[in-house]
């Protein structure tokens, strides 16, 4: 599928090749040349294996939730008899299992993975600067590996303890390759393809999803004797990754701006775009060298002080914040429990419906989001995602007086994920780099990297005990939380598509309510800048 995608986009690129118009708006630096050959083709594959693997983690822990919370309490000695009616088979579909340190562990399991992500979400632009973007990739393809090795072990230590470590190496390496795939890919692709190959990165993300919900079959992994293999396999792409790595291209751009390697960024050039004058491209990271030179780069904690950047922060954030406190992932990783309890026959099936439904709304968004604009769809998302979390609470407190409720449920599940795919899910990622100027950058995309893998933890270790205290109504929490976001997005997010960065940073003054204080913001931009300087 994803290869299927990545062809069509070079298939339209082959017919269109030509150079196109160094634009303003473009100066985040990306090649000038439309031209498009199989090393790019390789390279963005080869680099969305990262975003796959990501993916596969997200979605792994969800089906053979019953089966390896057995094993954890056989480990514990906590294996009781309840438990073991349930191996038989015997059991009503409402039932929890009762031990609270396996819920804990089991919480633990789904939790750890972000809190990986948060630690590491941090060091984005120091693993991709120390020794460039294939060798930060190569790099952090180690911390799979190892949590692979953990996980796919687990059999022979103590299962509940390797899983927790394997989880929470395997959030570290996630939490750096949601910041490095994208960047590379965005470095690499044609100006005017850009949205089309940033989105394969979420495209990936959910086909993981899927593969993972798949494998993760009773009859295939998701049992007593292979559940270790299916977390093992978590680190698989890195392999292959690795190998592939080796024959990408370096980003021209780390080669040129940041290490003034001339001849190397031009044969780097060369190697994704073919044989042609490389002046144009050449002249164009000039620019963005410049701009970069120009501009303080700015720290995390200066970030957060900073007048000037308040607006953008706060919108910035404010969209990670609802892109997880929607409540996407307590339907991810806990779908087949929700779909147990809403009373749907076969919940296993019914979550690789789900992923299926996610694939298709993913590609969705891609065709529409440079049409429709982020504002827009980010609302109707939201907006959409508020009325599904009312109609799944309906759904699963009247399932007792009518069997019917359990269908609207599910269908309310799986229009819960479709508004989320188009626009909620892949937003909020690019978002960022569009309303923040070179500087300041990279202190945003790793806060928001960093928020966003924090609400990520709170959902997944949180939702298990909101859903005890609330039972069929905790969906109402997200509802209510939706409502808000929706409201939010329609006062304060600007719409971005189309506007070059000085007319998005317009918008926000005039937001601000004040006009911009020219003097104000130069005299603190100044300060700034010395002080990076000093
Ligand atoms: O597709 C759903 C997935 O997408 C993400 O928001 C990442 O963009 C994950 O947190 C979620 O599990």
């Amino acid at each position: 599928m994803f290869v299927l995608v990545l062809s069509k986009i070079l298939l339209n690129f082959k017919n269109k090749s030509s150079y196109v118009q160094f634009a303003s708006e473009d100066l985040l630096c990306f090649p000038v040349s439309q031209q498009l050959t199989g090393t790019l083709a390789l390279a963005v594959f080869t680099a969305a294996l990262g975003s796959l693997q990501m993916g596969y983690s997200l979605g792994v822990i969800n089906a053979p939730q019953k089966v390896i919370e057995r094993h954890y309490a056989r480990s514990l000695g906590v294996y009781n008899e309840e438990l073991a009616r349930r191996e038989r088979g015997n059991t009503t579909e409402h039932e929890e299992p009762t031990d609270a340190t396996v819920v804990m562990y089991w919480s633990l399991s789904v939790a750890t993975f972000s809190i990986g992500g948060m630690v590491s979400s941090f060091l984005v632009s120091f693993v991709s600067d120390i020794r460039g973007r294939i060798k930060g990739m190569l790099f952090i393809n180690v911390l799979a590996i190892t949590a692979g090795l953990l996980m796919g072990l687990a059999k022979m230590g103590t299962p509940y303890l390797m899983v927790i470590a394997g989880r929470a190496i395997m959030g570290l390496y996630c939490g750096l390759s949601s910041g490095l795939v994208p960047l590379y890919i965005g470095e690499i692709s044609p100006v005017k393809y850009r949205g089309a190959m940033g989105a394969l990165h979420q495209l990936a993300i959910v086909i993981g999803i899927l593969i993972s919900q798949v494998i993760g079959l009773d009859f295939l992994l998701g049992n007593d004797d292979m559940w270790h293999v299916l977390l093992g396999l978590s680190g698989a792409p890195a392999i292959l990754q690795s190998l592939l790595l080796l024959v990408c291209p370096e980003s021209p751009r780390y080669l040129y701006i940041k290490l003034g390697k001339v001849e190397e960024a031009c044969k780097s050039l060369k190697r994704l775009k073919g044989d042609y004058d490389t002046s144009k491209d050449i002249a164009e990271m000039q620019a963005e060298k410049e701009e970069v030179m120009n501009e303080a780069q700015m720290s995390i904690l200066r970030l957060l002080r900073s007048s000037v950047y308040r607006q953008q922060l706060f919108v910035a954030l404010m969209m990670h914040l609802s892109q997880q406190f929607s409540g996407i992932n307590a339907i991810f990783y806990y779908s087949t429990s929700i779909f147990q309890t809403a009373g749907v026959g076969q919940p296993v099936y019914a979550t690789i419906g789900m992923g299926v439904i996610n694939i298709i709304f993913t590609l969705v968004s891609v065709m529409l989001v440079d049409r429709a604009g982020r504002r827009t769809l980010t609302m109707v998302g939201l907006g959409g995602m508020c009325c599904c979390a009312v109609a799944m609470t309906v759904g699963m407190v009247f399932q007792d007086v009518y069997s019917w409720m359990s269908y609207l449920s599910m269908a309310a599940i799986f229009l819960f994920v479709s508004f989320f795919e188009i626009g909620p899910g892949p937003i909020p990622w690019f978002i960022v780099a569009e309303i923040f100027s070179q500087g300041p950058r990279p202190a945003a995309i790793a806060l928001a990297g960093c928020c966003n893998w924090t609400c990520n933890f709170i959902v997944g270790m949180f939702f298990p005990y909101l859903e005890g205290l609330c039972g069929n109504y905790v969906f109402v929490i997200f509802a209510v939380l939706l409502f808000g976001f929706t409201v939010f997005t329609y006062m304060r997010v600007p719409e971005t598509k189309g506007k070059t960065f000085e007319e998005i940073t317009a918008v926000f003054h005039h937001k601000r309510g004040a006009p911009p204080s020219k003097p104000q913001e130069e005299a603190e931009m100044v300060q700034l800048k010395s002080s990076t300087e000093a």
